[in-house]
C-alpha cells in the first residue's frame, strides 16, 4: 500500500460510486444482476433483505471480488484494475466480527493505520484522535475480548476511519446493537460526513434506521435494483390522514373510533381504521380537516393526533401504502422495520 499520508488524494468527485450491468454470478445463484447504479457523495443507504447482495456489491466495489460481468468506478477508479488504489482511499467496516480478543483497541487500530501505510508516529496520533471520536476513552489499553458489541462496532469504525478515507463502506454497523446503541452509531455514522465531509455507504435490512441517517436510498432485491433515490422521495407526505381520538370521557364502554367513523363516512369521507382509536382518512380538499375536527368534537371527543401520513420505505418491498383501507397498521413510525420480515 501507498506510504502517502492521510488526506492526500482529497481529489474532488462527483460520483462515489458507478456501476454499469455489474453482474456477480456463484454457481447455485446471481448474487448482483445488471444492476446499474450512481451513489454521488452523503449518507447512503444500501437496502435490501438478506441475501440482497449487499455484501457482495462491497466486496465487489473494494476490489476484493471479481464481478462476474459488467463494470463499475469507486471514486473515478476501476474496480477490475485499481483495487488496491480504491482501498487507499475507502475505509470498510465488515459486517462479522473481526477483532482479535487479547489485542487493545489502540494496539489494532494503530496496525491498522500502518497497513493502510500510515508512518508509526502518524498511526499512533491518528488511532487516538479516532477512537476518541468513535467514543472510545479508557477501555481502549484494555483486550478487545471484553469489550461489549457496542465498543467493537466502534473499534470496527474507527479501523475504517483512521486512514483518512474519502469514502467508508460501513456493513450492518447496527447488527447486535440494543435500540440506544443502535441511536448512537446511527449519530455517530452521521457525524462522520458532517463533521469530516466522508461519504458513507451504509448497508442494513433495518428500514427505519434509514429513514432516519440517509440522504439517499438504494434498494436491492435479489441482486437487481428496485429503486434509488433521496430519502425524502420514499417518505414523501401521503393525501391520508391518520387521526387519533380519545376515549370517551364519561362512557369507558363507549367505541370512540366507530363512531367517528361513521360520522366522517356519512360526510362523504373515505375512512379506515388503523387501530381501536386510529382512523386513516383520505384528504379530499382544505375542508377535510375542519370536518374531522368538528365531527370529533360534536361526538364529545378529543383529538390525540391528526396528522399526514408519510409513505415508508417498507412499501417498495410489500405493495403496502398508507390507504385508508389499509387495516391493520403497517411498521410503527420511526421504527425498525426489517425488510427480511416484511
Ligand atoms: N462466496 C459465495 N459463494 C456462493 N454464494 C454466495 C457467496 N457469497 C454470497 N453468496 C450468495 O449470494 C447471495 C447474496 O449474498 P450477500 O451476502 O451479498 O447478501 P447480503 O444482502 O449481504 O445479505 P446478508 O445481510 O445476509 O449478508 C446470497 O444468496 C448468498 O448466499
Amino acid at each position: 500500500m501507498s506510504s502517502a499520508a492521510p488526506g492526500h488524494y482529497l481529489v474532488s468527485v462527483s460520483t462515489v460510486i458507478k456501476t454499469d450491468g455489474l453482474t456477480k454470478r456463484f454457481p447455485r445463484v446471481t448474487a448482483l444482476d445488471q444492476l446499474t447504479v450512481e451513489v454521488q457523495p452523503g449518507v447512503v443507504g444500501l437496502v435490501g433483505a438478506n441475501g440482497a447482495g449487499k455484501s457482495t456489491l462491497i466486496k465487489i466495489l473494494l476490489g476484493l471480488a471479481p464481478a462476474t460481468s459488467g463494470t463499475g468506478q469507486v471514486l473515478g477508479l476501476d474496480i477490475a484494475t485499481e483495487g488496491s488504489a480504491i482501498r487507499e482511499r475507502v475505509g470498510y467496516m465488515p459486517e462479522h466480527d473481526c477483532l482479535p480478543p487479547d489485542v487493545s483497541a489502540t494496539e489494532f487500530v494503530v496496525h491498522m493505520a500502518r497497513m493502510a501505510g500510515l508512518p508509526a508516529a502518524a498511526a499512533r496520533e491518528r488511532t487516538a484522535d479516532t477512537l476518541r471520536h468513535v467514543g472510545l476513552y479508557e477501555e481502549r489499553y484494555r483486550p478487545m475480548g471484553g469489550y461489549s458489541t457496542g465498543m467493537k462496532q466502534r473499534v470496527k469504525l474507527a479501523q475504517a476511519l483512521v486512514h483518512d478515507p474519502q469514502l467508508v463502506l460501513l456493513d450492518e454497523p447496527t447488527n447486535g446493537l440494543d435500540p440506544v446503541g443502535r441511536d448512537d452509531m446511527l449519530a455517530l455514522i452521521r457525524r462522520v460526513h458532517s463533521d469530516f465531509g466522508i461519504s458513507v455507504l451504509v448497508t442494513t435490512h433495518l428500514l427505519g434506521e434509514l429513514e432516519r441517517t440517509c440522504d439517499h436510498l438504494v434498494v436491492i432485491d435479489g441482486g437487481r435494483l428496485l429503486r434509488s433515490s433521496s430519502t425524502a422521495s420514499f417518505t414523501e407526505a401521503t393525501q391520508v390522514l391518520a387521526v387519533e381520538v380519545t376515549d370517551h370521557p364519561d362512557d369507558a364502554s363507549y367505541d370512540a373510533g366507530a363512531a367517528v367513523r361513521e360520522r366522517l363516512a356519512a360526510a362523504g369521507l373515505t375512512v379506515g381504521a388503523d387501530g381501536p382509536r386510529v382512523l386513516l382518512v383520505g384528504i379530499e380538499n382544505d375542508d377535510t380537516y375542519d370536518t374531522i375536527r368538528d365531527t370529533v368534537a360534536g361526538l364529545g371527543l378529543g383529538l390525540v393526533r391528526l396528522e399526514q401520513r408519510r409513505h415508508r420505505v417498507a412499501e417498495i418491498f410489500t405493495d403496502e401504502s398508507p390507504a385508508p383501507a389499509a387495516g391493520p397498521a403497517d411498521a410503527p413510525e420511526g421504527g425498525t422495520a426489517d425488510v427480511a420480515a416484511s
